[in-house]
């Protein structure tokens, strides 16, 4: 799915208004509609909601919702506030037709003070009388993708207020008071701003909700659909991708009756050293559970009988030393290699991975150590070429060896465009949205995943899976795309199961499952 500026999707409102038509107001209805069948999937009517609306149309969404609410039996109230003197028409037509719907209370507010006697402000009261009103939860639609300054005054009350409630907080389409387009976002700027717990967006992520720095304000996301026309897209013009299933499903090769494990390529990961010996298994496991037809594994000595052991359907290849990789074994006859993974920063290291990589004429997933070492070759030796067809998978840290600090998650955005370009390699920068740049200037922002990820040797299971793809034959870009998706997407699996505190990565490696699905 093409990522969009504001701009673009008010182009694209106008353009599904004329050529669907529908109308302007019949489209607001089926954006409320999409969040109410999204409220009514989460909540019982043992929740009360308290709306928000502003004056525009986020606000008109709000008002929406709170009739639709209404009309399957939940408790709702409809705070207005008169934070301007302007008013949209599709917000008027929608207070309007809330007047006939008495049941909903609508509350103006006019200054900060009578925020307090809002329904819902004592959340204690609440839970030790529980006849006196459900759990309520806050709507917030006070301000959109409209929003044209920082805020200030009521409005900057209010966001306070909100956040301060103890409610749980959902966002309709941007948390009020989040610059939509990141290149907007300034956070020395905006400083009051609605922290959600969960926001419903419209018909594609905003561009802010996927760098941690603004993103962080949105909670879990949901893109709810609504229909906008689709004969927009083709012309228009992005260079930032958020991958979907949609996007997904089409790079998927099948599996044929006649195929046999040399069609799957034989794939080498060297990995581990004394100490590290986990990265090694976690890497080789994932990479035979995303179908590589072949494995070894390049291990030092002292870990060979480590690794039969462990993974016995991988083959084991000793170094020439016993402690740590020096590489005396070249990369042959292998289809494609992923190298790095705990592999330490030993001299000797060093020395043979410097050999191996100038060596190196196959795809090839680097990652960890691997990119350390790396980061050391770039400074001190100018001349030195990443190999063609890599894909670099560094972390946060990783890449800003690689490239340098940042000042904010936008401008290490730049960093990764820029590196990926001059050293015509595709990087993976990976985060709550991953992202791959691709050498072409094009950006691949991931819609899975979750932070139980967050923890040691989940990057080693992406590191193996990658090599598996390339190793099949899947270009370096769709190679990376499919990894970083299914990685997310077993991450997912893998914490419906469990808490998230509690998934370690050989939970994700379980539940890898890289195939067109259903669901
Ligand atoms: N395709 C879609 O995604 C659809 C989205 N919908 C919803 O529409 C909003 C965008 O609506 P819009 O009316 O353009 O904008 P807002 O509702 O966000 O806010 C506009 C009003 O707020 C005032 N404003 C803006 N910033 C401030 C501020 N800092 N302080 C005070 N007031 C502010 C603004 O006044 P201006 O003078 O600045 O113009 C407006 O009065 C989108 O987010 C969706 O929720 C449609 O419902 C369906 C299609
Ligand atoms: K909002």
């Amino acid at each position: 799915m093409k990522l969009l500026n504001i701009q673009q999707i008010r182009e694209w409102d106008a353009f599904t208004v004329r050529h669907e038509p529908v109308s302007s107001p019949d489209l607001m209805e089926r954006a409320g509609r999409a969040c109410t069948d999204y409220l009514i999937r989460h909540f019982s009517r043992e929740y009360a909601f308290l709306v928000f609306c502003g004056l525009g149309n986020n606000g008109g969404d709000g008002l929406v919702i709170a009739r639709l609410l209404a009309g399957y039996g939940y408790r709702v109230d409809v705070v207005v506030l008169k934070h301007a003197n302007r008013r949209s028409d599709d917000f008027s037509l929608n207070l309007k037709r809330l007047e006939n719907v008495p049941e909903v209370p609508v509350h103006e507010v006019v200054s900060g003070d009578q925020l307090a006697a809002l329904p819902g402000r004592d959340k204690n009261a609440e839970m030790q009388e529980p006849d006196s009103g459900s759990r309520m939860v806050i709507i917030d639609a006070l301000l959109g993708s409209g929003i044209s300054k920082p805020l200030e005054g009521l409005l900057a009350e209010t966001v306070n207020y909100i956040n301060n409630s103890g409610r749980q907080v959902i966002s309709i389409d941007v948390p009020t008071g989040l610059p939509a387009d990141i290149e907007q976002w300034n956070a020395a700027i905006y400083k009051n701003l609605v922290t959600a717990h969960t926001t419903l967006t419209f018909q594609v992520p905003k561009t802010s909700f996927l760098f941690p720095d603004a993103g962080r304000f949105c909670g879990t996301l949901s893109v709810l659909d609504i229909g906008l026309h689709t004969d927009f897209l083709p012309g228009l013009s992005s260079d930032m991708e958020y991958i979907d299933k949609a996007f997904i499903d089409p790079l998927i090769k099948p599996r044929h009756k006649f195929d046999h494990k040399g069609n799957f390529g034989h794939a080498l990961l060297v990995a581990g050293s004394r100490g590290k010996n986990g990265a090694a298994i976690l890497a080789a496991r994932a990479c035979l559970r995303s179908g590589a037809g072949l494995l070894s594994v390049g291990v030092p000595q002292h870990s060979y009988p480590i690794l039969q052991t462990a993974v016995p359907e991988a083959m084991v290849l000793p170094d020439n030393s016993d402690d740590y990789p020096v590489f005396s074994f070249g990369p042959g006859k292998y289809t494609a290699v992923g190298v790095g993974a705990g592999i330490g920063t030993e001299a000797k290291t060093l020395e043979g991975y410097k050999r191996f990589l100038q060596a190196l004429r196959k795809p090839v997933v680097i990652d960890a150590d691997g990119l350390n070492l790396l980061a050391g070759l770039l400074k001190t030796e100018p001349g030195f070429r990443i190999p063609e067809n890599s894909v670099l998978t560094p972390h946060v840290k990783e890449f800003s060896r690689l490239a340098g600090e940042a000042g904010n998650s936008y401008e290490r955005f730049h960093h990764l465009r820029e590196f990926a370009a001059t050293h015509q390699a595709h990087v993976l920068l990976k985060g709550a949205h991953s992202c791959l740049a691709a050498p072409d200037g094009t950006c691949y922002f991931n819609s899975t995943g979750n932070p139980a990820m967050a923890k040691g040797g989940s990057g080693d299971v992406l590191t193996g899976m990658i090599t598996a793809l390339l190793a099949q034959g899947y270009n370096p870009r769709d190679a990376a795309l499919l990894g970083m998706y299914f990685h997310g997407k077993a991450g997912d699996s893998a914490a419906r199961k469990r808490p998230a505190s509690a998934v370690i990565a050989s939970d994700i490696i379980e539940e890898i499952s890289i195939e067109v699905s259903t669901a």
